[in-house]
């Protein structure tokens, strides 16, 4: 059963006097796979941001409006849960350098400072490099560098790093931008497995990907969420001029 997971009311973001979010209101449903989508400078960066809290780490970036996560305000939340829920993975794969496959999964528990015993730690390994469809390339290699994979596995073991933490939503920020077309057809492809267990909210440029692997789409315009709908009818049937302009490419 579909019901929503992250909601916002009036939701604005600022860099300083910037305001570059403008009173977003959306229902996010539980389960989905969301495109963010919109030209260059639109906001869907730092909207994602703000889903997870990261915008304020910025200095003099601010918000206003609400933002829920189920009836929980992730305002009024401590920002270190509000990112073990909604996790997030960035456009170049990020593993830590210095660390093996094995502690980059990992790597989440010791920076918030739990520690697991060693067979769920194992456990947790496993299953996280299961998930994000990894496990089989890199099982007979947990002790060598992350940096030592191809862009597109270091790309799902971030992933996996990312889904270790047990997150709810999954926020993605052009994660197949800085790949090749096989490993980002693999992490496509990957998508409709893991919204089975998460929501996934994915900032894209690519509309072909956001047709691929969206239900929803989201396209801002200006800061403004012009239209949020099932993708299929946006690409198709486009309720407003501007979503139109941009998908039939008359800006990008
Ligand atoms: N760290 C920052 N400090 C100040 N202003 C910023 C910062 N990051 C983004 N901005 C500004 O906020 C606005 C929205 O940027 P944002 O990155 O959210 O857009 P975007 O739609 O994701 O763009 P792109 O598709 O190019 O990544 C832009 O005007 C940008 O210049």
């Amino acid at each position: 059963m579909e019901d929503t997971i992250v909601r916002t009311q009036n939701f604005n973001a600022y860099f300083g006097t910037n305001h570059v979010v403008k009173n977003v209101n959306i229902e996010i449903p539980r389960n989905n796979t969301i495109a963010v989508m919109g030209p260059s400078g639109c906001g869907k960066t730092t909207f994602l941001r703000c889903i997870n809290r990261m915008h304020e780490l910025i200095a003099g970036a601010h918000v206003d409006g609400n933002m829920w996560l189920h009836q929980e305000d992730v305002y009024d939340m401590h920002p270190i849960f509000v990112r073990l829920k909604i996790g997030m993975v960035f456009q170049r794969p990020n593993p830590f350098p210095n660390l093996s496959i094995y502690d980059n999964v990992i790597a989440g528990y010791k920076l918030v400072g739990m520690k697991l015993p060693k067979p769920q730690r194992d456990q947790k390994v496993e299953e996280s490099l299961t998930k994000a469809a990894l496990w089989n390339e890199v099982k007979d290699s947990l002790h060598k560098k992350g940096t030592f994979l191809s862009g597109g596995q270091q790309q799902r073991l971030c992933i996996a790093r990312a889904i270790a933490m047990e997150p709810e939503v999954m926020l993605f920020d052009e994660p197949t931008s800085a790949l090749d077309p096989i490993s980002t057809a693999s992490i496509e492809e990957l998508f409709h497995d893991l919204k089975k267990s998460f929501t996934l909210i994915i900032v894209t440029h690519n509309m072909q990907q956001a047709a691929r692997v969206s239900d929803r789409t989201a396209f801002f315009y200006m800061g403004e969420l012009v239209e949020f709908d099932d993708t299929k009818q946006m690409f198709t049937n486009p309720k407003d001029i501007r979503t139109q302009n941009y998908i039939t490419g008359r800006f990008s």
